[in-house]
């Protein structure tokens, strides 16, 4: 029988998937993304528990342990995934919370679907936390359950963190349920969010839709934090932009073996001038469309020649049920065509576009292989691909197109940063990046390297985790992983 946890991590996906075979069996495939990464060291140290959706319907199972790990699979249907996953989380909560690039549909039975399925992840978490321990929960997909786990659990320690933009007030404000999520967020000890000014969002509504007290001054970034008093408790309010693993990428990037496959890839491309890269979900907020458009008017005002210059697009699948996304796919594959279908030869198209996700190891010889990163979304709450270019470039080569609408663009300075809006703006920053002098590049890739490498994903982890343990209800503070003894 497993035992109750110290340190508890809930988020919508465990950092596992259950993959069904074709013969009918199961095995879980490991996801290994930057979280589970920055928290495992942490997890181990204080008897860590995940508590996740396993990614495919109706998986009910006991708590099991995997690769070390706790795990305790909340299972959801294939109705719940439809109006939990799909539709209120990816199809109201994701386009409100990303400007409204798309319009967000306010479903009523969606919302219940929402409440019922925070309260499963709720309970769960309940019941696989210690006495005291300390309990992190993770993003948009789970704002309800602060409050309800304080409701079931007053002597936990809660955190939780948002991964995507907070929205500007005025926007907010069309949530039928606004109150609801700004209450259910304010269950937690501490809330962080990227950026400061997300975070200064929250506490005007705070103050502004729910009347509590909050502090005034500016937010810091991992300083400075907010305060909201509700009741006799304090909540407090912070910015905590996320990294990467950056250390460990930088090591993997210079393998031999990464860096004979970035030649081979050259080669593979024709051995161009330029290569130009873009590594996305494929998701309307990443603004592949923009970077598309840009690259089809500069080789058509020959600022950009298609004979030297080839551009590849990985595009992982994403949330391939929800209306919105199966749209703009369409729109994608349209301009990927009309470009090629324009300026390719037999053989040598423009654009490659891949719709599936690249192994881990490809990923990095492609980062090390690009001249030019693309990252151009029209808005994202950070943005982890553009720190792993960095992080892959020990060589000072390479050249990163940024969005200024990405939290990434706040740390990331010496970027070409662009406004996706403005589409001569994209087209300019493209050719600077394409015809940078090899000596100005080496200065800005030095400089984004220092930015990356000194802020990683488990200095993003501790800062938070620092700061949870100081707020006010906090039980003790939990074990650093270099204080526990090893595992048996
Ligand atoms: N085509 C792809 N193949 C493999 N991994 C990908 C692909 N596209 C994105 N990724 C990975 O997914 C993660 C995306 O994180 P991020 O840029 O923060 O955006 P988001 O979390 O919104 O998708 C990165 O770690 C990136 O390397
Ligand atoms: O779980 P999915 O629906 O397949 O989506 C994948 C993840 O997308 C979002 O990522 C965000 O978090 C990143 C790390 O903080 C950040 O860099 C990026 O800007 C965000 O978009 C989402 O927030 C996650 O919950 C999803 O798992």
């Amino acid at each position: 029988m497993l035992t109750e946890s110290d340190f508890v991590v809930v988020a919508n996906r465990l950092p596992v998937d259950l993959e069904r075979l074709p013969d009918g069996t199961t095995r879980w495939k490991r996801s290994p993304g930057g979280l589970v990464t920055a928290l495992e060291p942490i997890l181990r140290a204080n008897r860590g528990a995940w508590v996740g959706w396993a990614g495919v319907a109706d998986v009910e199972m006991d708590p099991f342990v995997e690769d070390d790990l706790v795990l305790h699979a909340v299972p959801l249907s294939a109705d719940e995934i439809a109006d939990y996953y799909e539709g209120f989380s990816n199809a109201a909560l994701w386009p409100l919370y990303h400007d409204v690039i798309v319009r967000p549909e306010y479903q009523r039975e969606w919302w219940n679907v929402y409440v019922e399925v925070n309260r499963r992840f709720a309970e769960a978490a309940a019941k696989a936390a210690a006495e005291g321990a300390t309990v992190w929960i993770q993003d948009y997909q789970l704002q309800l359950v602060p409050k309800m786990l304080r409701m079931l659990r007053p002597d936990l320690t809660i955190g939780f963190f948002l991964h995507i933009p907070f929205p500007p007030v005025e926007l907010f404000m069309q949530m039928p349920w606004r109150t609801e999520i700004v209450e259910g967020l304010l269950g937690a000890d501490l809330i962080g969010f990227h950026l400061p000014g997300g975070a200064q969002n929250f506490l005007y509504l705070a103050r502004q839709l729910l009347g509590h007290q909050t502090s005034r001054g500016n937010v810091g970034v991992r300083s400075k934090l907010g305060v909201v008093q509700v009741g006799f408790r304090t909540v407090r309010v912070g910015a905590f932009p996320i990294s990467i693993a950056s250390g460990e990428l930088d090591e993997q990037s210079r393998r031999k073996s990464i860096r004979d496959r970035a030649k081979a890839i050259r080669k593979e491309l024709g051995n161009p001038k330029k290569v130009v890269l873009g590594v996305d979900r494929l998701d309307y907020t990443k603004g592949i469309d923009v970077r598309l458009d840009a690259l089809h008017e500069l080789i058509a005002e020959k600022r950009v020649d298609p004979t030297d210059t080839v551009m590849v697009q990985l595009a992982t699948p994403s949330r391939e049920r929800v209306d919105s996304y199966v749209h703009m796919r369409g729109e994608i594959e349209k301009m990927v065509s009309r470009i090629n279908g324009e300026y390719a030869e037999v053989g040598r198209p423009v654009v490659h576009y891949i719709h599936r996700p690249v192994p881990r190891e490809e990923l990095i010889a492609f980062f090390v292989a690009a001249d030019v990163m693309l990252v151009t979304p029209l808005r994202d709450g950070m943005n982890l691909v553009a720190k792993e270019y960095i992080a892959c470039r020990s060589d000072l080569g390479g050249a990163l197109v940024l969005s200024e609408f990405t939290g990434a663009a706040a740390e990331l300075r010496q970027a070409f940063l662009c406004n996706p809006h403005d589409l001569e703006n994209v087209k300019d920053k493209m050719e600077a990046a394409l015809t940078q002098p090899r000596d100005e590049g080496r200065r800005r890739m030095r400089a984004l390297r220092r930015q990356v490498l000194t802020h990683d994903v488990d200095r993003w982890a501790r800062s938070f985790l620092d700061a949870l343990s100081h707020s006010g209800a906090a039980g003790p503070a939990l074990i650093a992983p270099e204080e526990a003894s090893e595992p048996e």
